[in-house]
């Protein structure tokens, strides 16, 4: 069932033709639907589920919106945070205190105090420096912080290279190879209940081999923990489940991947835990767009559009295909170059892509923009922070207000000794 689909040749979100959207909030604008984030928070909740006891905490990062969030929450998904501004959202949204899970690799002392103060579920401590820090921070507040020991298992996720975390040489856990000794060390600190391990090897994994074959290095680790007498009771499997971009493509359905997951567990004897980001808000989302004007090129025609690497920066950071499509339907095809306004070359959706004609004044979008889009929003150029919308049947509200270049610019000031 797709929520984004054409009636009356026109393209809606559920119950809601976006040209209502772009006449009453203007474009650029990110929607979002409320009836895909549920569905999909159901069907990956349900297809881990075959792996026995499970805890979903979804990765805040791939959409912070405090309505998406609230939408989650209440589909009895937790939260996996990265900083202490996205805790702070996790808990406005409703997340329970208890189903937080705090990663990332550089976590302040702020942050770590921050994160006992709000009496979160568990720390995922990226190294042994991170892991004595919390221990002391803890034991000073009187706490003991439930924690697991991210570990590095060195596996070539196969993805793009900017969004691999699972190799040696990338920044994140600890290398398994030392993953013993650091968690033997650990537990023995007063502040810390050491309680398992967590991986992630990557984001957007079009192959379920590289998850199985790490999960299958993480098994052996928990069997080494054990057997030196030291309990396992929470094995955090991250996320990084990819996503269709293009017509056609089939990476693995969660379903798969919980079937994977299942067999490769079998008899772990944990709670596993998971973090998914993009399988959950990916393709609940669209850029709206309107066409500025279309300009003739040598080999194809450039369609510049309203929307910008400022908006929506996948294409620029990472070559990364967003299917275009006018909001009127038609049969009529062109070829052409599909460009923000911004003065870069890197501000560039796609190069001689064939998609729906469109002109001057045209309403169109990009699909499968609800993970990492917003969230990666600047207002380079000095153009507006891209605000969003949230579809839910036939109504909708304005769920993040587009902020002006102007109120950016209150912001800021010129010291009175420039001003003479
Ligand atoms: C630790 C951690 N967990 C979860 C995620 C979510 O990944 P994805 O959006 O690919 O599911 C990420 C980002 O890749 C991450 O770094
Ligand atoms: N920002 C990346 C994903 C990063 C995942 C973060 N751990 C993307 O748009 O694909």
């Amino acid at each position: 069932m797709n929520h984004f689909d054409y009636r009356n040749g026109i393209l809606h979100c559920e119950d809601v033709p976006l040209t209502d959207i772009a006449r009453h909030v203007g474009t650029p604008v990110y929607v979002y639907s409320r009836a895909t984030l549920e569905r999909h928070a159901q069907v990956f909740q349900k297809a881990v589920a075959q792996a026995g006891k499970v805890d979903v905490a979804f990765a805040v990062k791939a959409n912070p919106n405090l309505a998406v969030l609230r939408v989650l929450a209440r589909e009895g998904m937790g939260a996996d945070v990265v900083s202490g501004g996205e805790l702070e959202r996790a808990l406005a949204a409703g997340m329970a205190p208890e189903r937080i899970v705090f990663s990332g690799v550089g976590k302040t002392g702020v942050e770590l105090a921050q994160g006992l103060d709000r009496d979160i579920g568990q720390f995922n401590i990226e190294s042994e420096e991170e892991g004595m820090e919390l221990a002391a921070i803890a034991a000073a507040k009187g706490l003991v912080a439930d924690a697991v020991l991210r570990v590095n298992p060195d596996v070539d996720a196969g993805t793009h290279a900017k969004i691999s975390t699972g190799k040696a040489e990338n920044k994140f856990g600890v290398p398994i190879g030392h993953a013993i000794a650091i968690y033997t060390r650990l537990a023995a600190l007063p502040g810390l209940n050491m309680r398992g391990v967590a991986l992630h090897i990557g984001s957007m994994l079009e192959n379920l081999e590289p998850l199985a074959a790490a999960f299958g290095r993480i098994g052996t680790l928990v069997e080494t923990i054990r057997s030196g007498g030291l309990s396992v009771s929470h094995v955090d499997l991250g996320g990084g489940l990819g996503v269709p971009y293009r017509p056609g493509e089939n990476p693995p359905t969660p379903e798969d991947y919980g079937a994977m997951v299942a067999r490769v567990t079998k008899g772990w004897d944990v709670t596993l835990m998971f973090e998914p980001g993009r399988v959950i808000v990916g393709n609940a989302g669209v850029l709206l767009t309107s066409v500025i004007r279309v300009k003739p090129g040598i080999q194809h025609p450039f369609v510049i559009v309203d929307a910008a690497m400022n908006d929506l920066a996948r294409p620029a950071l990472y070559d990364a295909y967003h299917h275009f499509d006018p909001v009127a339907q038609t049969r009529e095809m062109m070829t052409a170059n599909i460009v923000g306004p911004v003065c870069e070359s890197a501000d560039t959706f796609a190069m001689a892509r064939e998609c729906g004609a469109v002109r001057a004044g045209d309403l169109a979008v990009f699909r499968t923009a609800g993970a990492y889009g917003a969230t990666m929003a600047s207002t380079y150029n000095s153009r507006a922070l891209v605000p969003e919308v949230l579809v839910d049947g036939g109504r909708y509200a304005v769920v993040a207000d587009r902020i002006a270049a102007a109120t950016i610019m209150g912001a800021e000031r010129v010291p009175e000794w420039l001003m003479s």
